[in-house]
């Protein structure tokens, strides 16, 4: 097995500790330059234009570094796949101190890899009642009644009807919801979910896979915002959008490796404020990573870190796990050609 220094692009490939947006495997681009390393790992069901975004993201990372930090580490929270209830306690007792949960609900049968029915078919409210439940149940007992605080993320996945009937029923089960994430695709139905319920909302795919982010504000849609670095272009485009957007922001993951996450973590701490928890302990989602001591929370939060930290460069032995087929190395080599021709030419601006 080849040690010691690894060199640039790395492809990186492993399979998920739960079935999660339809996936059971995650795999990326790690490339190095005079900052540090920068990671790109659009998912492949995104064209080449909306990938060449991440693409930013990634030479933010290795080209120039990030912005000075204004905190030493950041709070995140355990994220609960479309699990049953034995392992949804099972992952917030696991979690590494984290205070926060996020689960993840209005999951299909074909997505959550749950066993609920035909493929397709919605996850009865019931379950997801369960696993908040259960959710609950854990973090009382780690921190004591009603500590603990459960947002949930439907990542679209209801009708305004749905939402309403879901979400009240799961805020009894939560005690008190933090915020709902997603719970309706469009802006006018988040608008509306709003409008008739006391839980919060938070917009994550209006934000980031959407023409005008700032119509979410437009609309009086939401109350939080989830910012994602990769697909959003990176850290300081992501402080620019959350200076426009002027509402609380939250920095989740889009399932990267310890590289990309700290990306994300580069950005929740430079962030004026931080009033929530950042969604950015995903590599307990991963089997493998790509760096000798994944970054995982302790006490609930990340270390920050800059992008030339060692602690962030891919290890010859964890590279060994996380090994693609000679397929996806060439795809990923070509993905990557294709994305900085894209940039180069200045068709996606
Ligand atoms: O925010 C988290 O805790 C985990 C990240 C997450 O849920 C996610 C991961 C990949 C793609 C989409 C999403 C999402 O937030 O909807
Ligand atoms: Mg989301």
């Amino acid at each position: 097995m080849s040690r010691g220094p690894v060199s640039s692009p790395v492809v990186w490939s492993t399979p998920l500790r739960t079935r999660f947006r339809g996936l059971d495997s995650r795999d990326g681009l790690l490339l190095r330059g005079e900052a540090g390393w920068g990671e790109l790992s659009p998912f492949w069901d995104y064209d080449d234009v909306e990938s060449s975004t991440w693409l930013r993201c990634a030479r933010e990372a290795a080209e120039l570094g990030w912005p000075t930090p204004r905190r030493a580490t950041v709070p995140v929270n355990v994220t609960v796949p479309a699990v049953g209830p034995d392992r949804a306690r099972a992952l917030v007792l696991a979690s590494g101190g984290c205070r926060t949960a996020k689960v993840k609900v209005a999951q299909r049968s074909t997505s959550s890899g749950a066993v609920h029915g035909p493929r397709g078919e919605l996850e009865p409210l019931a379950a997801e009642v369960e696993r908040v439940a259960a959710v609950r149940a854990a973090l009382d007992e780690l921190y004591g009644p009603g500590v603990g605080r459960i947002r949930v993320d439907a990542n679209g996945g209801w009708t305004v009807d749905q939402a309403v009937t879901h979400l009240r029923a799961l805020d009894d089960a939560a005690g008190g919801l933090e915020y709902a994430e997603q719970p309706c695709a469009t802006v006018e139905e988040l608008a509306a979910v709003r409008r008739r319920l006391d839980v919060p909302i938070a917009a994550d795919e209006s934000i980031r896979r959407a023409a005008d982010p700032l119509r979410v504000v437009a609309l009086d849609a939401a109350d939080v915002v989830v910012l994602k670095v990769q697909p959003l272009g990176g850290v300081r485009a992501c402080l620019e959008l959350a200076e426009r957007v002027g509402l609380p922001v939250v920095v989740s993951s889009a399932l990267e490796s310890s590289v990309g996450l700290a990306a994300g973590v580069a950005l929740a701490a430079a962030l004026p404020e931080l009033p929530y928890a950042c969604g950015l302990a995903t590599s307990q989602l991963l089997v493998h990573d790509v760096v000798a001591d994944p970054l995982l929370p302790v006490d609930g939060a990340l270390p920050v870190l800059a992008a030339g930290d060692p602690r962030l460069a891919p290890d010859a032995a964890a590279l060994a796990e996380a090994t693609p087929t000679d397929q996806v190395r060439a795809d990923w080599l070509a993905r990557a050609a294709r994305l900085g021709d894209l940039l180069a030419a200045e068709v996606v601006r």
